[in-house]
C-alpha cells in the first residue's frame, strides 16, 4: 500500500498525518496510520507521533517554519520504516480566483502560489515552505496542494465582490473565503450521517485559531465570513475580524507602516487584543478579569451577528454545526452565542451542551458538535491525485 503523508502548516501549529492509500484508482478512504500536532513553534515545540508499531519524537526547537518544517520530516523518517512516500499532501491556504479544487503542484504552480503570498502572509509562506521541506526530502514523491479557497469558489456574485469598481474585481479583489478543507469535511460527513441535513440549508462555524463561518445550501458554499483576506468576520485569537476600512486609512494618515497596521491587524488584535491576556480561549474562559470576559462578550456577539448574517444569505436555516477547536471544546461559548438566537429555533440544551454531544439542541433546529478533519480531506486529495 503506498503511503501518503499530509502537512498542514498554519499560522502557529503544524499538523501532519500519515495515511496509506485505499484501493488503486482514487477509490476508497485514506486508512489514517498516524497524527502529530504542534500548537506552536518555539525552543520548547515537540512533536509525538504514534503510528502504533513505530513511534517518532521530534524536537523541533525553533520558531521559524522553514527550519522547523525540515527538522519535522527528517524526525518522522522512523515512521516510515523504509517504505516510501508516495504522495505529500499540502493544505495551501491561497489558490486565488481560478482554482476549484486540489491539484498537482507544477514549478508554475508553485510560483503563481508564491504570487499570493501578501493575501495570506500568515499562511501561505509557511505552506509553501512545508512544500519546499517536503520536495528536498521526498523528490520521488508527488505533491499535491488541497486549497482553503477552492470549495468557496462557486459563490454567487453578490457574495463574492465587494463594491469597488468592477476591474478590482477582474484583478481579484474577490471575497474568496477559507477553511474549505473543514468546511467540506463536514458538508461530507453531514452527507454521509445526516442526509436529510445535508440537503437542507446549514451553518458552519469553524471555530479555531483563525475562525470563519460557512452557509452551506446543499452542501455547497455559498457564503463565508472571511473575505478577501483570512482577517475578516469573526474576531480570532489574534486577528480582528471585521473591521471598517476608515481605521485603516486613519492609521495610515497617523503615521503607522504598511507592515506594522498588518502586525497590528493580524498578530496583536483579537482575543489577545482585546483582553490583553492571551489569544487562547481557554485562557479566557479561566481568567477572572474584566479584560478576558469583554473578549469573550464580543468573540460571542459577533458570533452571534454572523450566525444571523448567513441565516440571511441562505433565507432561513435547518441546522447549525460547531467545529474547530473553540467549536468542538467550547460549550460556554457556544451556549453565549445562542442565547440571541431563539429567534431562528436555534436554542441549547445545556448538559449536552456542557458534555459536548453530538447534538446539542433543545429547540426545532439542530445543533451539531462534530470535530473537523482537515488531514483527511487532504490526504483524500493527494490519493486521488497521485499517478
Ligand atoms: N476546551 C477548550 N475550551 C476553549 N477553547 C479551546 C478548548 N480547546 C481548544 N480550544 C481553542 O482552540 C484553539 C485551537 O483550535 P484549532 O482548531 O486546533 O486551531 P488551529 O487549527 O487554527 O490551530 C486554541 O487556541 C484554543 O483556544
Ligand atoms: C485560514 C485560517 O485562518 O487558517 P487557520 O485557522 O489555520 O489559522
Ligand atoms: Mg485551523
Amino acid at each position: 500500500m503506498r503511503l501518503i503523508l499530509t502537512l498542514n502548516a498554519g499560522s502557529s501549529s503544524i499538523k501532519v498525518g500519515l495515511y496509506e492509500a485505499g484501493a488503486a484508482g482514487g477509490l476508497g478512504e485514506p486508512r489514517e496510520l498516524a497524527r502529530g500536532q504542534v500548537e506552536a513553534l518555539g525552543a520548547a515545540a515537540v512533536m509525538e507521533i504514534d503510528a502504533g508499531r513505530a513511534r517518532a519524537r521530534v524536537e523541533i526547537g525553533v520558531a521559524d517554519h522553514a527550519t522547523a518544517l525540515a527538522r519535522l520530516i527528517a524526525g518522522l523518517q522512523p515512521l516510515f520504516a523504509g517504505r516510501e512516500i508516495a504522495a505529500v499532501g499540502h493544505r495551501i491556504v491561497h489558490g486565488g480566483a481560478d482554482i476549484d479544487g486540489p491539484r498537482l503542484l507544477t514549478p508554475e504552480l508553485v510560483a503563481e502560489l508564491e504570487a499570493l503570498t501578501p493575501l495570506a502572509p500568515l499562511h501561505q509562506p509557511h505552506n509553501l515552505a512545508g512544500l519546499r521541506a517536503a520536495m528536498t526530502a521526498f523528490p520521488q514523491a508527488c505533491q499535491v496542494a488541497a486549497f482553503d479557497t477552492a470549495f468557496h469558489r462557486g459563490h454567487p456574485f453578490v457574495n463574492d465582490t465587494f463594491a469597488l469598481p468592477r476591474r478590482f474585481y477582474e484583478a481579484g479583489v474577490r471575497r474568496y473565503g477559507f477553511h474549505g478543507l473543514s468546511y467540506d469535511y463536514i458538508a461530507g460527513r453531514l452527507a454521509q450521517d445526516h442526509p436529510e441535513l445535508a440537503r437542507g440549508r446549514v451553518i458552519v462555524a469553524h471555530l479555531g485559531n483563525g475562525a470563519s463561518l460557512c452557509a452551506l445550501d446543499g452542501g455547497r458554499s455559498i457564503a463565508s465570513t472571511m473575505g478577501f483576506s483570512a482577517l475578516d468576520g469573526m474576531p480570532m485569537g489574534t486577528r480582528v475580524g471585521q473591521l471598517d476600512p476608515g481605521v485603516v486609512l486613519y492609521l495610515l494618515e497617523q503615521g503607522m507602516s504598511g507592515g506594522e497596521i498588518t502586525d497590528l491587524l493580524y498578530r496583536e488584535s483579537g482575543l489577545l487584543g482585546l483582553s490583553g491576556l492571551s489569544h487562547d480561549m481557554r485562557v479566557l474562559l479561566a481568567t477572572d478579569s474584566a479584560g478576558a470576559e469583554e473578549a469573550i462578550a464580543y468573540f460571542t456577539f459577533r458570533l452571534a451577528r454572523e450566525i444571523g448574517g448567513l441565516a440571511a444569505a441562505l433565507g432561513g436555516v435547518d441546522a447549525l454545526v460547531f467545529t474547530g477547536g473553540i467549536g468542538e471544546n467550547a460549550g460556554p461559548i457556544r451556549a453565549r452565542a445562542l442565547e440571541r438566537l431563539g429567534f431562528l429555533g436555534l436554542s441549547v440544551d445545556p448538559a449536552r451542551n456542557a458534555a459536548n454531544a453530538a447534538m446539542i439542541h433543545a429547540g426545532p433546529v439542530p445543533i451539531l458538535v462534530m470535530p473537523t478533519d482537515e488531514e483527511r480531506v487532504i490526504a483524500r486529495a493527494a490519493m486521488a491525485l497521485a499517478p
